[in-house]
């Protein structure tokens, strides 16, 4: 039948709409503040047991991910899944600011890809705290001062972010989610600045090499600087009319930059992969990851003998990658991720093998798979 319904009409349906949506996400929302005294109710009952560390756990990636996946899977149209779940990533986001506001520390500073990935990962209504490097971002979280922390990890160009993987290795904070972005990089200059006065461009050098075919190609001749980060170079080019800056959209926005050029980097599937750290240890979603470090003696077959009991229990690896071990003792450290979650029976018994091959064995926590 063909919708013979004027604009006026059209309209008003829309009003009427907007109305139910609006009452049943106030009913929503009334939900998420029950929920909230279950879980004190719980904790206070857990404490009079004689468990006096038990504490409330507001956010639960886990069933966030359940909500978000459901979300996708019984979309019918017209809108895209992916819009549908950023829509509710925000309904989340509010409903968990009335139960507890969180604090998210990110590698700052504001404008960075670090912060859109939070922001991504948590919704609006998560407290930004930027902070200057990735040790703050982990100290902040350790210290209780940030409810968790969000790190870049990997880049599809680049590898892996080494020092990230460094604090791992001290750090007793959890893996509790994992965030993918796409990066795009623009050559952003100060409103009215001339291509020609343009005498050296600033960035993260992950982003300068992430760049680097077309810098070579375009800017051959003009000097480069690495600087802390692309958000940092955005706040320069911002300031300083001579400099440009690599970095991306939020940066632009933010430091009201004009795109010389747009989309410049070299790959165009592009992504980096940032962790979200907390202190607690999240329970099995259905779709999750686990990572680990682990390290054995220099001897042959060494990484043979390590990675052979996911063979012989057919557990994908999504994940390995070496760093130096700090100390003498260990020859090798691997960072292990793999499907699965370490409740699982599976991995239960590849970690037990694990720990009896190897010097050195450190779960770092399973997440839910990135949905969004
Ligand atoms: O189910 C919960 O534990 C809730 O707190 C509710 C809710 C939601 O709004 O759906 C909010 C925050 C949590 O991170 C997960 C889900």
């Amino acid at each position: 039948m063909t919708d013979t319904r004027t604009l006026d009409q059209v309209r008003a349906d829309i009003d009427a709409i907007d109305q139910e949506i609006q009452a049943l996400i106030s009913r929503r929302a009334n939900c998420a503040l029950r929920v909230a005294d279950i879980k004190l109710e719980q904790v206070q009952a857990a404490r009079e047991r004689g468990e006096p560390d038990a504490e409330v756990v507001y956010y639960r990636p886990e069933r966030e991910a359940q909500v978000l996946q459901r979300i996708m899977e019984r979309n019918t149209g017209p809108l895209q899944s992916e819009n549908v779940a950023h829509i509710f990533r925000e309904i989340m986001s509010a409903c968990l600011a009335l139960e507890r506001p969180l604090q998210v520390a990110y590698l700052g500073p504001e404008g960075t890809f670090t912060q859109a990935a939070a922001i991504k990962h948590f919704g609006h209504a998560a407290i930004p705290v930027p902070q200057n490097t990735i040790d703050g971002v982990f100290s902040q979280v350790e210290s209780g001062e940030c409810n968790y922390g969000v790190v870049p990890v990997e880049n599809s160009t680049e590898g892996m972010v080494s020092h990230t993987l460094d604090n791992f290795m001290d750090s007793p904070l959890k893996i509790s989610g994992e965030v993918e972005m796409p990066i795009v990089h623009h050559l952003l200059v100060a409103p009215e600045v001339e291509r020609e006065s343009i005498v050296k461009i600033c960035a993260h050098q992950q982003a300068l090499a992430q760049c680097r075919n077309w810098l070579d190609l375009h800017w051959p001749s003009v000097e480069r600087e690495a600087v802390s980060s692309n958000g940092e170079a955005a706040r320069i080019a911002a300031t300083a009319p001579g400099v440009a800056a690599v970095a991306g959209d939020m940066a632009a926005e933010l430091y009201g930059l004009d795109k010389l050029a747009k989309g410049i980097e070299d790959y165009p599937d592009n992504t980096t992969r940032f962790l979200v750290v907390g202190r607690e240890e999240v329970p099995p979603s259905g779709r999750d990851k686990t990572s680990i470090i682990v390290s054995s003696r220099n001897k042959p077959g060494a990484l043979f003998t390590l990675l052979d009991p996911f063979r012989r229990a057919g557990v994908s690896l999504t994940r390995i990658d070496t760093r130096p071990s700090r100390t003498e003792k260990w020859a090798y450290v691997f960072f292990i991720e793999f499907e699965g979650h370490l409740q699982d029976q599976n991995i239960r018994e590849i970690v037990a093998e694990l720990e009896e091959q190897s010097i050195l064995m450190k779960p770092l926590g399973s997440y839910p798979r990135a949905v969004l």
